[in-house]
């Protein structure tokens, strides 16, 4: 499967085709719409998500409920584009027109001065209005069609808050849906309500002195059979294609599996998960340090992952920055903005991870309908039973 986004943070809409899904898997606008509201929620947000009320809209590949194996297309509107359709039009206006609401003092931090310079724009917000993480919304809704298919062979994901800022929140020792559950419920998707309180006050703070809060957070994803990526090219490791989305995703700077950095300082026998065997389960691990991936490929262990996003880059109390047009030290412009988007991060990391682990499924187990896949799935299983 691939797909591509298009649409301006102030335009009239996302736009998203997906290519390669498969024929008859259930899908409803509500699927997408329910991924869309976990996306929107999360204390320390700014007042555009209390404008935004993100739906699906498919305009192609759905009849019926069901897929045809034909390319997805959907759109979710940006309900502010009311406020910016002068500004945001395709029509031209004078190069000097307020209305344009021209950015020349960039960000430090945000995509502004390297994208201008890149691609030539004067106007900074040519820059700003594909930079935004609203492109985000597009993501989703394609990680949702994703944990459609992932859903029909069993495969569950979860996302949880690790950090905000300062504030760590416990490792929450439950099921899957156990972690659904109890995050959904949380203002800053954490299981620990001691921990939440506290991320609160530091969202709080950080807001009273003008400042914004990265965190991390981590996704979960269980049911994955043995075998998804390859250990054989480099493009084919899963694990590797997993980090690269992750880290795409604005304001990620880093990311990391199991262990992950902290492996850096254990000896092997405190790393490594030992093999073992059982006539019932088969090959399973003792523990799952690696976060479910040795040499690019699933252990069938859960996989366990966690990203880390920086402070938002707006900040009220802004940076030192050089205006575009006097080259004379500005502090940066202030742009209406998050204090702490890091919740809402999670929903989207989990949904890109989805997107990835999806595609390497498909790429094993490939068929053009749901039944073709489900037959090559019980095929592989069989397999690896007898192995
Ligand atoms: C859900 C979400 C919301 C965000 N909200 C803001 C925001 O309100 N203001 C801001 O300056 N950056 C925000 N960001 C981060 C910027 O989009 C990001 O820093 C920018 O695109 C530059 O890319 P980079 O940080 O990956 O280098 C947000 C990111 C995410 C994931
Ligand atoms: C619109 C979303 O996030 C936006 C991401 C964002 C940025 O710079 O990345 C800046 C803000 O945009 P605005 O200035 O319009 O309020 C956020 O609200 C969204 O998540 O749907």
């Amino acid at each position: 499967m691939r797909y591509l986004t298009a649409g301006e943070t102030h335009g009239p809409q996302l736009t998203a085709i997906i290519e390669g899904v498969p024929s008859n898997l259930p899908l409803l606008p509500d699927s997408i719409n329910v991924q869309l509201a976990r996306r929107q929620k999360g204390y320390g947000r700014g007042l555009r998500m209390q404008i935004e009320k993100d739906t699906a809209n498919l305009v192609g590949g759905v009849r019926h409920g069901m897929t045809t194996g034909a390319p997805i297309a959907l759109v979710v509107e940006n309900k502010d584009w009311t406020h910016w359709t002068k500004v945001m039009g395709v029509e031209p206006v004078d190069e000097d027109n307020e209305g344009r609401r021209r950015i020349h003092r960039p960000r430090p931090g945000h995509a502004d001065l390297n994208g201008g310079l890149k691609y030539n724009q004067r106007d900074l917000r040519n820059i700003l209005e594909r930079s935004s993480a609203r492109e985000t919304t597009a993501r989703v809704a394609c990680g949702a069609v994703a944990r459609q298919l992932l859903a029909q062979f069993g495969i569950k994901t979860a996302c949880h808050v690790v950090r905000i800022g300062d504030v760590v929140a416990e490792r929450p020792q439950m099921t899957i849906d156990e972690l659904n559950e109890v995050t959904e419920a949380s203002q800053v998707r954490v299981a620990d309500k001691e921990a939440e309180a506290k991320m609160i006050a530091a969202i709080d703070a950080a807001k009273a002195e003008g400042n914004t809060l990265g965190g991390v957070v981590e996704v979960v994803i269980e049911g994955v059979p043995v075998g998804l990526g390859s250990h054989v090219q480099w493009d084919r490791k899963l694990d590797g294609r997993i980090a690269q989305a992750v880290v795409s995703i604005n304001a990620f700077k880093g990311v990391e599996f199991g262990l992950g950095f902290e492996a850096g300082s254990l000896k092997g026998s405190e790393v490594h998960d030992p093999i073992m065997h059982e006539e019932e389960r088969g090959f399973y691990r003792a523990s799952n340090r690696a976060g479910g991936f040795e040499g690019g490929m699933t252990t069938g262990e859960p996989i366990v992952v966690r990203g880390v996003m920086k402070p938002i880059a707006t900040l009220y109390k802004p940076l030192p920055s050089v205006d575009i047009d006097t080259k004379e030290p500005f502090t940066a412009q202030v742009e209406r903005s998050d204090t702490c988007a890091v919740p809402a991060a999670g929903v989207i990391m989990e949904n890109v991870v989805a997107w990835e682990v999806a595609c390497a499924f498909l790429e094993k187990f490939g068929g053009d309908s749901i039944e073709e896949i489900r037959a090559n799935l019980e095929n592989y299983k069989k397999q690896v039973e007898q192995y």
